[in-house]
């Protein structure tokens, strides 16, 4: 017997279907309660004050950070968008690097990016097609996108017959590295070749840790590949640090799973923690950072907070 099909005018048509939303006006201001320096801070840790870092007056090479996590859904995206938009606030020069098919930092930024003739996938595969051509503006002043869309996906498998497959994205940056201060790679959720080539590039890696169970047992894994990567690929790679995202601090789960990170990872955790809140997929929505859309709202104080702590480490 056969399986009853949608006839054809209820049948849904991929790509075609307009899923989008409204976007939201900005929220009215939080009440944001301020911590103070010398409080215990959600890590367990007395929080450290770190001062706005000064502006610098020559900009470049950059310093590379991948943002790096196989779990999906754990905060990668919304990371290197508002951790950019922060370092880009205090006088950073930052290029997003959106390194993953799903193109969901291009989307973020407002940018529908299966309408673009070019992407980071022509730079790597198309040896005539120039870098600085693909990148583009963003709404964020001193902030640009190297853009992807699904094109990206296969990229992983056409470079697995090319020699030095794992550093096509150190020489697609080079050309621009002096223009930038800070290249943030939003990686793909996997360990594969793209994950491989962001972790080559790269200064440091960024780990998004969502408080949740399940997180924490795909991070030592991601340690081990980090390890492999130093020895074999890339000397000079570290981890900048492990960044809890999604803290909710009402429950006792989260904050069980923040002291076992802590206990874990020690220092390198950062002390800024990123809660749980609405106003990020709200965010997503509206195709702009927190820092603009909700430049008051806790959620922009973590990442500027978290900016300055990437600056000092
Ligand atoms: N702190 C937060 N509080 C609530 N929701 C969040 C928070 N951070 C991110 N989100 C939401 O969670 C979802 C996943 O976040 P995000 O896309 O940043 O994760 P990701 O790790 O990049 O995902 P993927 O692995 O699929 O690339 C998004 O809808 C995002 O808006």
């Amino acid at each position: 017997m056969s399986t009853p099909q949608p006839s054809a005018e209820r049948r849904p048509r991929g790509a075609s279907v307009d899923l989008s939303l409204a976007p939201h006006a900005a929220p009215a201001d939080e009440d944001v309660v301020e911590q103070k320096e010398g409080e215990i801070g959600p890590t367990g840790r007395p929080l450290r004050f770190i001062p706005e870092p000064p502006l610098i007056a020559h900009h470049g090479p950059a310093k590379v950070l991948a943002v790096c996590n196989q779990k999906g859904g754990v905060g990668k995206t919304t990371s290197t968008i508002n951790l950019g938009a922060a370092l880009a606030e205090i006088g950073r020069r930052v290029l997003l690097v959106d390194f993953d098919p799903q193109g969901a930092l291009s989307v973020g930024l407002g940018i529908q990016p299966h309408h673009l003739d070019q992407t980071i996938y022509n730079v790597i595969m198309e040896r005539e097609v120039d870098v600085e051509n693909v990148i583009m503006r963003t709404n964020v002043a001193d902030m640009d996108l190297l853009p992807s869309n699904i094109d990206l996906s296969a990229a992983e498998v056409q470079l697995v017959a090319e020699v030095g497959r794992e550093h096509t994205l150190v020489r697609t940056l080079r050309p621009v590295m002096d223009r930038y201060d800070y290249v943030l790679v939003d990686c793909q959720p996997s360990l594969g070749l793209l994950t491989v080539n962001a972790l080559a590039a790269a200064d440091g890696v960024l780990i998004p840790l969502e408080c949740e169970f399940f997180s924490l047992r795909g991070v030592a894994l991601l340690i081990d590949t980090i390890e492999k990567v130093r020895e074999r690929l890339n000397p000079k790679l570290e981890i900048t640090g492990i960044l809890a995202t999604m803290y909710d601090p009402r429950t006792l789960h989260s904050r069980e799973v923040m002291a076992r990170v802590v206990e874990a990872f020690g220092e390198v955790v950062f002390d800024t923690v990123i809660n749980r809140t609405v106003r990020f997929p709200e965010t997503t929505v509206a195709g702009e950072p927190i820092t603009s859309w909700a430049p008051r709202s806790s959620g922009a104080k973590a990442y500027r907070s978290l900016a300055r702590e990437v600056i000092a480490r």
